[in-house]
């Protein structure tokens, strides 16, 4: 069996970690695993940690790091014959550390967008939030302006997203996110990557993840032929 894949894409919000993420997932066969959707899964279910995470989330507060831990470290030990991508957690380096602990990743994408580029597409930005659907006008509109493709049903704007909000959102995350690039960066697992827009960032993503999973396909195979 070739080696699993485990990979991590960070940035701030609106960076297009979920866009990436589907990409990524529908041409390396990645499993998407985004922590948002965890969150959702776990509120609309009322799991213990689903009920705790909805009290912050509510506050529009971060959800503490145990409770992140404690919903994603089960799901991520499940997955044991899945390669993955991980979306949205760790967001700081208390999960960085208890992620550690639990799996060796292969890659770490950091996504560098230029401030202007952020508030341009989240004011776009469109959910679906029973789902976690996304859309941007300009960029992957709906089929019917405001309705889900899918299911039909309206699309929400987040408060989050308003340009003013977006600049103490953004200021939060380089602070948090500082020292688990840093931690990643030492690890030699880091690949940044700066653009305004993602297709022109997705050729470099696809062939950095072409290099690193055939290579550890090889190297598994050689060694399960030694
Ligand atoms: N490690 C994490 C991941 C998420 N959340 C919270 C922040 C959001 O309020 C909510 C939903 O997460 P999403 O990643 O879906 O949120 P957004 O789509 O708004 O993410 P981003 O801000 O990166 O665009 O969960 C959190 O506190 N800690
Ligand atoms: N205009 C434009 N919008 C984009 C681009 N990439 C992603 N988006 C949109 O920007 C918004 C934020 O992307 P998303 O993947 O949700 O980012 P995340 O918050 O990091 O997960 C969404 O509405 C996307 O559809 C791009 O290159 N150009």
């Amino acid at each position: 069996m070739s080696k699993l894949f485990r990979a991590v894409i960070m940035g701030p919000p609106g960076s297009g970690k979920g866009t990436i993420s589907e990409r990524i997932a529908q041409s390396f066969g990645l499993q998407h695993l985004s922590s948002g959707d965890f969150l959702r899964e776990n509120i609309a279910a009322n799991t213990e940690a689903g009920v705790l995470a909805k009290t912050y989330i509510e506050k529009r507060l971060l959800v503490p790091d145990h409770v992140m831990t404690r919903l994603l470290l089960p799901r991520l030990e499940e997955m044991t014959r899945h390669s993955w991508i991980l979306d949205g957690f760790p967001r700081t380096l208390a999960q960085a550390e208890a992620l550690s602990r639990a799996c060796e990743l292969d890659v770490v994408i950091s996504l560098n967008i230029p401030l202007e580029t952020l508030k341009e597409r989240l004011r776009h930005r469109w959910i679906h939030p029973a789902s976690g659907r996304v859309y941007n006008l300009c960029f992957n509109p709906p089929r019917m302006q405001g309705v889900d493709d899918i299911s039909g049903e309206p699309l929400i704007q987040h408060e989050d997203d308003r340009p003013e909000a977006l600049v103490a959102r953004l200021r939060h995350y380089k602070d948090v996110a500082k020292p688990v690039i840093d931690l990643y960066k030492a690890k030699n697992i880091l690949h940044t990557f700066s653009d305004t827009d993602t297709d022109r960032i997705w050729p470099h993503i696809s062939s950095l993840l072409n290099t690193k999973i055939r290579t550890d396909q090889s190297s598994a195979q050689r060694a399960s032929t030694n």
